[in-house]
């Protein structure tokens, strides 16, 4: 199997704002050079605060946060020289054209002329560049943010919930973007979201926090292979209780969901042998099939692994 080097590596990262409870225990996150890892959590999870660690943007005694080997708290200049994000919106000047945006970052960042359009070209924004900003859509305009992020040419980049407000255009288009930065510029890319089908559809790496713990952390495919080895089953009976309490001897029965049993259940095969132990206990089987696949089901697939 092929190792790649971590380009960002936390060791036991536990975090709490003054006077306040930890937001983040225990983290050791392992983000693959090359990779684009899906950090995935609910609100309130703490992605947004690890993103703040690593970034050094919340002061932290930490020792092991490491980017590209190194230590942050001791070589923070070095690492963001080679590090872009999308974490506190650039403001952008509204009233100046994308171009003239980039030429005033470029100038402060200290960038060679030819970068601003590179980045206008790597974003799809080279049409727009004499537009002013105020006429940009919003996807527009969070492309021309990664734009700016992109200018010092970084090999890292670390986004906070990027697609966060746009349309379904607007998603894809971000996508599309972030893919293109890992193929062919070559980045990593680090980046949250709240969403377990954005994440699937363009991670190769996944992080799953939830109340500031890393619950799972691996590859997109080890993550599926998890979902179907703990399917979710959710059946509609006549009789909740009754089924709940015919289930339970076996299976992990979920809280109510409505007119169904959801079940965790270790192998989706064994669909026949709960409709029968239903059927034989009295209970009327309405519909029995796979549960949806959203963020809440996969938490619970993932503890109960
Ligand atoms: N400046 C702060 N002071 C105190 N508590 C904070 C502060 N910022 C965040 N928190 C708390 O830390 C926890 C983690 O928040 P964080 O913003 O990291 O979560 P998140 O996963 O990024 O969620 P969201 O998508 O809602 O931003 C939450 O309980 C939040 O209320």
């Amino acid at each position: 199997m092929e190792i790649k080097q971590a380009v960002i590596e936390t060791d036991h990262l536990s975090y709490c704002f003054r006077g306040g409870e930890k937001v983040l225990d225990d983290i050791n996150l392992s983000v693959p050079a090359g990779s684009i890892y899906g950090f995935l959590g609910p609100n309130g999870a703490g992605k947004t605060t690890t993103l703040r660690l690593l970034l050094g943007l919340l002061r932290c005694e930490n020792p092991g946060i490491r980017l590209f080997g190194h230590q942050l708290h001791t070589s923070r200049i070095e690492i963001m020289r080679r590090t872009g994000s999308l974490i506190e919106q650039p403001s952008l000047y509204l009233h100046l054209t994308g171009q003239e945006n980039l030429e005033v970052f470029r100038r402060a960042y200290d960038c060679p002329k030819s970068r601003a359009e590179k980045v206008l070209s790597i974003t799809g924004l080279s049409n727009a560049a004499h537009k002013k900003v105020k006429a940009y859509s919003l996807g527009m305009k969070q492309r021309l943010s990664i734009a700016v992020a992109l200018l010092h040419d970084p090999e890292l980049l670390i986004m906070d919930e990027p697609t966060n407000g746009l349309d379904p255009n607007g998603i894809i288009e971000i996508r599309e973007l972030i893919r293109d930065l890992s193929q062919n510029q070559g980045k990593t890319v680090l980046v949250s979201s709240h969403l377990l089908t954005e994440v699937e559809k363009l991670a190769t790496h996944v992080g799953i926090i939830h109340q500031g713990r890393l619950l799972f952390q691996g590859t997109l495919a080890g993550l599926q292979n998890l979902q179907r080895q703990q399917s979710l089953l959710e059946i509609e009976v006549d009789k909740l209780t009754r089924a709940e309490q015919i289930l339970s001897t076996h299976f992990q029965v979920l809280p109510k969901h409505g007119f169904a049993v959801q079940v965790v259940c270790p192998d989706a095969d064994q669909a026949a042998l709960i409709n029968y132990m239903l059927v034989s206990g009295g209970v009327r089987v309405s519909r029995l099939g796979v549960a949806g696949n959203d963020l809440e089901k996969l938490f619970l697939q993932i503890i109960s692994a």
